[in-house]
């Protein structure tokens, strides 16, 4: 099985502590939902496992499920990360793009059995051939979201770390892009953040807050219930108190 690993882990910005002992364990095959107050750290979170910065102490490691067990250094292991603001360069048309994609990754998606047609990755986006002729720095903000979520699903990544998603999809979009996170869950860890309390309650296994410099899952609660809204609001409203 799959799985990200998180322990005793530290980490501030000068004098800001951020995380202060934080340890969780995300497993493949649940959907964990992140949430936490603005600024709590959870894009810092995900820029740690992805190591685009560093920790200041203990440990994030990765089981790829690859006979290897947990790894604390992975460079060979792919962390899938889809932006809140999406990383596309802005001089390419949508098709470019994921024609320079698909040849970048061909062994990649060869090797799980995915579509190397362009032609599919633009269908799933719900971009038309007039759309793929655009520069992605004419597209709108939701439909730059699509593609950029739509080509990180397609890797199969065995981690993968969503940022906000969704936030600035159309009602049908949403609908489906859930639909492909849900999916991904068999064969990755998936953890999203997110500050839309529905959306968490409608495709996440698992709530995860970060507070108090922690991680914390949410348990004994039916996800779905009011009583678990409550409970999350009056923890997170807590650490304000507490740090206050
Ligand atoms: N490179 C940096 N240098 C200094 N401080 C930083 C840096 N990156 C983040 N921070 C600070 O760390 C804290 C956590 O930021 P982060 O973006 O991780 O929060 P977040 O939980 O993702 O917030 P939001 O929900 O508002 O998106 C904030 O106070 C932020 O200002």
């Amino acid at each position: 099985m799959k799985q990200l690993q998180i322990s005793q882990l530290d980490k501030a910005f000068d004098k800001q502590v951020i995380f202060n002992q934080a340890s969780y364990t995300f497993d493949q095959g649940k959907i964990y939902g992140l949430l936490g107050r603005n600024g709590s750290g959870k894009s810092t979170l995900f820029n740690m496992i992805a190591r685009n910065i560093p920790l200041d102490h203990g440990e994030i490691r990765i089981d790829a499920d690859d006979g290897r067990g947990l790894q604390s250094s992975y460079p060979d292991i792919d962390v899938g990360m889809v932006y809140t603001q999406p990383h596309l360069p802005a001089f390419m048309t949508g098709a470019e793009f994921v024609k320079f994609f698909v040849e970048i990754n061909s062994r990649r998606l060869a090797a799980i059995h995915t579509s190397q047609n362009p032609r599919d990755f633009l269908d799933m986006a719900g971009l038309s051939e007039a759309d793929g002729n655009k520069l992605l720095r004419d597209y709108s903000e939701g439909m730059r979201n699509k593609l950029q979520m739509v080509v990180s699903l397609m890797l199969k990544p065995p981690v993968l770390l969503l940022d906000e998603p969704l936030t600035t999809v159309d009602v049908v979009a949403a609908h489906e892009m859930q639909q492909m996170i849900v999916q991904m869950k068999t064969d990755s860890v998936v953890v999203f953040s997110t500050h839309i309390m529905q959306l968490a309650q409608d495709i996440c296994d698992a709530v995860v807050l970060l507070h108090n410099h922690g991680l914390e899952e949410l348990t004994g609660l039916d996800i779905h219930s009011q009583a678990f809204e409550d409970e999350v609001i009056a923890r997170l409203t807590d650490e304000v108190t507490a740090d206050a």
